[in-house]
């Protein structure tokens, strides 16, 4: 892969994508070459003919011969261009195959910042519509290219061996043809370009339709959403009309040229004949079969068309690709603490996100980090975990820098909790075990543990009940206990809760904080949460404000020391007490 990288020709890259199948790739080519080549026989069975019929020669043997010659070559040509378009197709589905692998195994090895920068839509079109076309190029493009080619140029070099001058004058449509397609084509990459970007944008925000949909009624916003759909809807049709017309003249163009070969055959070979220097049956054959044969290169405009579009895609891929990944690492360290020093974060390049953070939470102790809403909390963890890396400073756990760890040992080591948990499509089982090789009795133990087992074997299939099947919905509350659960039985000794108990009902609570309570037994714990009661559970507090972390201690000595924290403690304390009354 990295070699693949390295060489960025186009072509070159899609065989080394293509890798062992390349040789589906190459004999489909030979098919198409060998069909390609067979072009010839007609016009020469047809100057055969022409020639016996001038010099009186013609026999019913001759003709039978050049009837079983012309049944031949349209078996040949027909039949080996459908195995080579059997051929091509084999080939290209399985380097489409690995390329989906590539990239997406490749999204897993890229921090994940560097996805977030990318929409959805984009990454969407890149594995659906970007790599599909890899395929138009691999199974249609490819072969056809060189069938259509081949033929002409193989009556080309066959009618040199007749009348060179008029052989070369037969090739000029071409050339101007050629011409017109290289003006054509000329700024069309940036079209493409943009056109790609149009078609991710529609994507995504198709995507943002689909999924804000209750948002989008519930605040019955469905006009302004159709607005920004129309928009990109338009903006689509406008980058399309606006590459046909650019490419409509040039196309017709082309077409016309091509089509000329007769207006130079006619009156040229005619004149060469009239003065006695060309034979009646060459004067025939060029008027017949010169004008005739550059047609076969007619697809070829279309090709190139669309071949603009597979650079394209193919430049999609290797600019994801390239897209950096962890380096390797070395093996976790045998000490859990974590220590942030002198930590700067930028979202954007622009605005500090995070200024001067300095944090050491020692192994096995447990830390609560609050502060106001937006103030970094969850970028500071997002950072211990190199969801997102810091740009200054460091972030040492076991005094060593995290971007040396292994990135896999990191992520064994940390578990997170977050406030909003994703179920996959799997089973509640697979939802909980997560790929480790943990039995049901050791599934339903962490359940039970995180208050969730009763609510599970409730479900039509218990553990095996597919999440969204039989139309059930988990509720935030259920989801966050599954998510408690996948945290019991994973086990790592480091545990980030970020909001992890937010949405659990006030009958689980106490449950549910006995559950936790037990979770961060003997390991070094972050606890970030709005609701301080979860505070009890923790040796000490850091409060985060301007970007930074101001103040750092026991909860008691916080709320003597420490305004800002007296403050956010009294203001829990009486939201608590707070009553609506109706
Ligand atoms: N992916 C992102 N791109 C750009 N800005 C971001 C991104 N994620 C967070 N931010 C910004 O960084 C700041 C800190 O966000 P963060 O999520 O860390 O805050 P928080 O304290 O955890 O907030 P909350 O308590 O509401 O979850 C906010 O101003 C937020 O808008």
């Amino acid at each position: 892969m990295e070699k693949a990288l390295q060489n960025k020709n186009p072509i070159f890259m899609l065989l080394s994508w293509a890798g062992k199948d390349k040789k589906y790739l190459y004999l489909s080519v030979l098919c198409s070459l060998i069909s390609g080549l067979s072009t010839i026989v007609p016009y020469f069975v047809i100057y055969q003919i022409i020639e016996q019929v001038y010099h009186n020669t013609l026999t019913e043997a001759l003709l039978i011969q050049n009837l079983l010659l012309l049944i031949t070559s349209i078996i040949v040509r027909f039949g080996l261009f459908a195995i080579s378009g059997t051929l091509s197709h084999k080939g290209a589905y399985r380097t489409l195959f690995k390329v989906r692998c590539q990239v997406t195994e490749h999204m897993a090895q890229v921090p994940l910042g560097s996805l977030n920068e990318r929409n959805t839509g984009e990454i969407k079109t890149l594995l659906n519509e970007e790599i599909e076309k890899l395929e138009l190029f691999l199974a249609h493009h490819l072969p056809e290219l060189i069938f259509y080619m081949s033929g002409p140029i193989a009556v080309f070099i066959y009618l040199c061996t007749v009348n060179v001058p008029l052989a070369l004058i037969s090739f000029i449509p071409l050339i101007i043809a050629v011409a017109v397609m290289a003006i054509m084509f000329r700024g069309t990459n940036q079209m493409m370009d943009r056109a790609a970007r149009s078609i991710a944008n529609l994507n995504a925000i198709i995507i943002e339709y689909i999924q804000g949909m209750r948002l989008i009624k519930a605040f019955n916003m469905s006009s302004s959403s159709f607005q920004k759909f129309a928009k990109a809807v338009d903006d689509e049709f406008k980058t399309w009309k606006e590459i046909s017309l650019k490419m409509g003249p040039p196309y017709a163009s082309y077409i016309i040229i091509i089509e000329c070969g007769l207006l130079l055959m006619v009156p040229i070979g005619g004149m060469w004949f009239l003065n006695g220097s060309l034979t009646g049956s060459v004067f025939i054959l060029f008027a017949f079969v010169g004008s005739l044969y550059l047609t076969e290169l007619r697809p070829l405009q279309e090709l190139g068309m669309n071949f603009a579009q597979v650079l394209n895609a193919v430049k999609k891929c290797v600019t994801f690709l390239e897209t950096p990944v962890f380096e390797q690492g070395q093996a976790f360290p045998k000490n859990y603490t974590i220590e942030l020093k002198n930590v700067n974060y930028s979202y954007d390049g622009q605005k500090e996100h995070l200024k001067n953070v300095n944090l050491t939470i020692a192994e096995n102790e447990k830390i609560a980090i609050v502060g106001a809403s937006g103030s970094g909390k969850s970028t500071i963890v997002q950072l211990i975990s190199r969801f997102n890396d810091v740009q200054q400073g460091e972030v040492l756990i076991g005094n060593q820098n995290v971007k040396a760890i292994e990135y896999e040992e990191l992520l064994k080591n940390i578990t997170i909790v977050f406030q909003k948990t994703f179920l996959t499509s799997g089973t509640v089982f697979e939802n909980i075990v997560m790929g480790s090789s943990a039995t049901l009795d050791e599934v339903r133990e962490a359940a039970k543990k995180a208050q969730i087992d009763d609510f599970i074997i409730s479900l039509p299939d218990g553990y095996d009940t597919k999440v969204g099947s039989f139309g059930i919905r988990f509720s935030g509350g259920e989801k966050q206990r599954i998510a408690i659960a996948r945290a019991i039985l994973k086990n790592a000794p480091i545990l980030i809760l970020d909001e992890a108990t937010s949405a659990a009902d006030p009958e689980n609570q106490a449950e549910i904080d006995q559950a936790i309570a037990e979770l961060c037994v003997g390991k070094t714990v972050i606890i970030i949460a709005h609701r301080l009661g979860m505070i009890k559970h923790c040796d000490r507090v850091a409060i985060v404000e301007n970007e930074t972390i101001q103040a750092c201690g026991t909860h008691q000595d916080m709320l003597e020391e420490c305004p800002s924290y007296k403050k956010v403690w009294q203001d829990y304390s009486k939201a608590r007490e707070i009553t609506y009354e109706l």
